[in-house]
């Protein structure tokens, strides 16, 4: 990109999330990814570059061995004009969400990450204006503690997004809640993912959107109270499913696109496209933990129809679902656990300072860093060395909790699908597809003190007012769903 000539006319906004800001070229496929603070908390440009900096070796040292190399695009650090920026800036700001305006993007420093625009990642090497669906989806935490660490029973029964949601209701940040439940979508059960995705659909909150040709058009721009149009969705969507036009429009139209676009997340998200270094390292077994999450509407229509038994096919190792679990799952002691050992590393750090780089608890976020999150042991010897390597672990496992999955598709003709590239079939349209992973941006240290009070408030905040006026009936099926023990005495 030849920067002394960056026109900001030939920019616009994309998208942003707390961290970060986007903006996309109006003709190539990059985008520009700026840093975000509070107002008049700007950092020095030399902390922006270093801020970037283990972004970069982040995504390309550690999180490539997780998820391979394909999913993940480290992108590269750029310098621009600060007049460029400034004037970016100026163009975009009435574009931007109102809720997300009590940050400013950086337009000091000059420095942003360029990375390719994944909404528009052409999946054929040759074909340039192919139209590309694009799904983005914000799965959040697939598994339920198994840790011996908690406190809250609850927290074995009930899965952290299905409690947040009553809180984020009750706080204003969404209207109403979701059905959507993590468990169900990494079930790998067909049935039970698409249930997840459909309440997506339904309420898609920040965790899905939707593009056509890299422009949002579905999911929530602004307000807590977006409204799902199923039918805007369908006429967007037709040509891609139905390209001859021979579906009538109408509610059995819209159901059957829908129908067809959740096949289709649901064979990218169950498709095997990469392998990676830390494919051998299995954190915990999957089966570990209870498999489906008490609360999941799902779930509870299955009580109420009298079956019992979730059923839960296991992912394949190589989906990109696998990897985000089990990367997920680094957090083996839950905060709980944790937070004690965070504790521990305070403590040295408060009477050994200078130590901090040592550590490496600010980066550098190389190789030497990677080696070190290998040791799964869970054994405490009581040392600093033990300590710190679960709250890597943990850092990690938080990042993936919070990343974003991309899935583009185009569609191909039969004599057009290469060998090389996954396709994906419906009833009249063939796609070849990419699958990305985002936001992989490691959370601070920092942050466990804000994480470790967040679970409580969440914890509490669902016993005192949501399980406590549960439907009594519902509490009793469960109970008799328990598992229970036949125990023999000799006599
Ligand atoms: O704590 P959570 O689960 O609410 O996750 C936060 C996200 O909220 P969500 O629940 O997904 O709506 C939150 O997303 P929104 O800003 O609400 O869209 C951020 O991703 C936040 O990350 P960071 O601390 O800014 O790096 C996320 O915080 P982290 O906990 O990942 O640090
Ligand atoms: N490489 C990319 N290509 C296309 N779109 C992107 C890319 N990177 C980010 N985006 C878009 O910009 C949005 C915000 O980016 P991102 O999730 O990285 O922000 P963030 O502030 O780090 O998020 P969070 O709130 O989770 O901390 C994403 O949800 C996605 O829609």
């Amino acid at each position: 990109m030849e920067v002394e000539k960056m026109d900001e006319n030939e920019w616009k906004y994309h998208g942003e999330g707390n961290q970060s800001l986007v903006v996309s070229h109006c003709q190539r496929c990059v985008v520009l990814r700026f840093l975000k603070s509070p107002p008049n908390q700007n950092k020095a440009p030399e902390e922006i570059l270093h801020h970037l900096q283990n972004i970069v070796d982040f995504g390309k040292h550690v999180m490539k061995q997780f998820f391979g190399e394909n999913y993940v695009h480290h992108g590269e650090i750029i310098q621009l004009p600060l007049d460029f920026v400034r004037q970016l800036c100026l163009k975009i700001q009435p574009e931007r969400p109102e809720c997300r305006c009590d940050k400013d993007m950086d337009t000091l420093s000059g420095y942003a990450m360029c990375l390719p625009n994944l909404t528009r990642l052409q999946t054929f090497r040759f074909a340039e204006h192919r139209p590309i669906l694009c799904i983005e989806i914000k799965p959040k935490c697939g598994f339920i503690p198994f840790s011996s660490h908690v406190s809250q029973e609850i927290k074995h029964k009930v899965c952290r997004y299905c409690m947040h949601q009553h809180l984020k209701v009750a706080n204003g940040k969404w209207k109403r809640p979701s059905k959507y439940c993590p468990l169900d979508l990494f079930s790998g059960n067909k049935q039970r993912m698409h249930f997840a995705l459909k309440s997506l659909l339904q309420e898609a909150q920040n965790n899905l959107k939707i593009f056509k040709n890299g422009e949002l058009i579905y999911g929530c721009k602004d307000d807590q109270d977006c409204v799902s149009d199923w039918n805007e969705l369908a006429r967007h969507l037709k040509p891609f499913f139905f390209p001859s036009n021979g579906l009538v429009s109408g509610p059995h139209c819209t159901r059957t696109i829908v129908k067809e676009l959740i096949h289709v997340i649901t064979m990218a998200l169950l498709s095997s496209t990469d392998t990676c270094r830390a494919g051998h390292m299995k954190t915990v077994p999957l089966s570990q933990g209870r498999s489906y999450c008490e609360a999941s509407a799902f779930n509870k229509e299955l009580v109420r129809n009298g079956k019992h038994k979730l059923e839960s096919s296991g992912l394949p190792r190589g989906c990109v679902l696998y990897k985000t679990l089990q990367a997920q799952m680094l957090d083996m002691l839950d905060i709980e656990g944790l937070y004690p050992l965070y504790s521990r590393v305070e403590q040295y750090l408060e009477e050994f300072p200078e130590e901090r780089s040592t550590l490496q608890i600010d980066g550098p976020y190389n190789e030497a860093f990677y080696e070190k999150l290998l040791d799964l042991s869970l054994e405490d010897d009581g040392t600093v060395a033990f300590a710190l390597t679960k709250v890597q672990q943990y850092r990690i496992a938080m990042t993936a909790k919070d990343c974003s999955i991309m899935i583009a598709l185009s569609p191909c003709l039969q004599d057009e699908c290469s060998e090389q590239r996954p396709v994906v079939l419906t009833s009249k349209s063939r796609f070849t597809f990419s699958v990305s992973v985002l936001d992989l941006d490691l959370k601070p240290y920092e942050s466990i003190p804000h994480q470790y009070k967040l679970d409580g408030e969440i914890v509490n905040y669902y016993l005192k007012n949501v399980q406590a006026k549960e439907d009594p009936v519902m509490s009793n099926l469960f109970k008799e769903n328990e598992d229970c023990t036949l125990v023999l005495h000799k006599v």
